[in-house]
């Protein structure tokens, strides 16, 4: 049978791309019964007498699925951070990243209208964001009003399924129209008294750029902790998986326990005060979320 990829839901229609054709197809009846339904992003298996009257027959297991939008098997995600309207907040990068690290997805941290600081500026926030780079994060500086800059991401995408991330006005439907000049996507201009602006994008499709594959619309709207375990949040900080060895205790929360590699990890400086602080904030707002349950 043959098989491809769904770039496009709309009004119960699947649009599954195969070997440069589009094929309009609805999903088989069992999927209902069995609860399932296709996703963007997945690849299927399916049948069509023409390239208007397909079936989609089978799915095949996804290695991650995203709610927000409704998007299977993304490999990575460009996070987007604006050095300024809206202003770079650590906390902020921290709680993206744990999001991003959960669903399985690598992070590229974007930092996005380096237009905006001057040289001074520009230095402060690349030697924090180079915090990152230790870890073991990509990231990459950006300005949709200089288009020199990005053209270091078209690499990135090459044979990839991205999706972009980030807060209200950081830059994402700016990024995606320059990577894309045709897409025209809306953006919007700040509202000046709110200092953010509001989500204008709206269907899932992956588009091809480059070679690659990027979802229209922006990745990880809800930033709660709901349904997390306390146990689970010090896996998405990959600097504490390392130093945890060195813990006394196998399931150290590195909080209050003695004897703890990451609360080491810390003192020598290896570890970055910010995100430790963050993480325990996350831990905290973890708990409070289970004792509410
Ligand atoms: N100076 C400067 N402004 C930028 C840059 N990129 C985007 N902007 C402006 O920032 C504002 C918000 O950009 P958008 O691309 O709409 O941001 P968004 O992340 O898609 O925002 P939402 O749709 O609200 O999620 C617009 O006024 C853009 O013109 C940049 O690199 N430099
Ligand atoms: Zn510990």
């Amino acid at each position: 049978m043959p098989n491809g990829l769904i770039m496009k839901a709309l009004a119960g229609y699947y649009y599954v791309y195969d070997k440069g054709t589009i094929i309009q197809c609805r999903a088989r009846g069992v999927f209902r019964k069995q609860k399932r339904s296709p996703l963007v992003g997945d690849h299927v298996e399916y049948q069509a007498e023409n390239t208007t009257d397909g079936y989609i027959m089978d799915i095949q297991e996804r290695s991650n699925e995203l709610v927000r939008p409704p998007i299977a098997n993304v490999d990575q995600a460009f996070l987007l951070f604006s050095v300024k309207e809206p202003d770079f907040s650590a906390a902020l990068l921290d709680r993206f990243l744990v999001h991003i690290e959960r669903q399985e997805i690598l992070p590229i941290i974007i930092v996005t209208k380096m237009d905006l600081l001057t040289d001074d500026e520009k230095e402060t926030i690349q030697s924090f964001v180079s915090l990152y780079e230790k870890i073991g994060y990509q990231v990459r500086y950006t300005s949709s009003k200089v288009e020199l800059d990005f053209s270091e991401l078209t690499p990135l995408i090459k044979d990839k399924v991205t999706v972009i991330a980030g807060q209200s006005g950081v830059g994402k439907s700016s990024l995606l129209n320059l990577l894309k000049p045709g897409m025209n996507l809306e953006t919007n201009e700040i509202s000046s008294h709110l200092g953010r602006g509001k989500h204008t994008t709206r269907h899932v499709e992956l588009i091809e750029i480059e070679q690659g594959l990027i979802a229209d619309t922006p990745g990880f709207s809800s930033l709660d902790f709901e349904q997390m375990e306390q146990e689970d949040l010090r896996f998405y900080f990959p600097e504490f998986v390392e130093a945890m060895d060195e813990c006394k205790f196998r399931g150290c929360l590195h909080d209050k326990e003695p004897g703890c590699g990451v609360k080491r990890g810390l003192e020598e400086g290896e570890i970055q005060q910010s995100r430790y602080t963050n993480y325990l904030q996350f831990l905290e707002e973890v708990k409070s979320q289970k004792r509410r349950y």
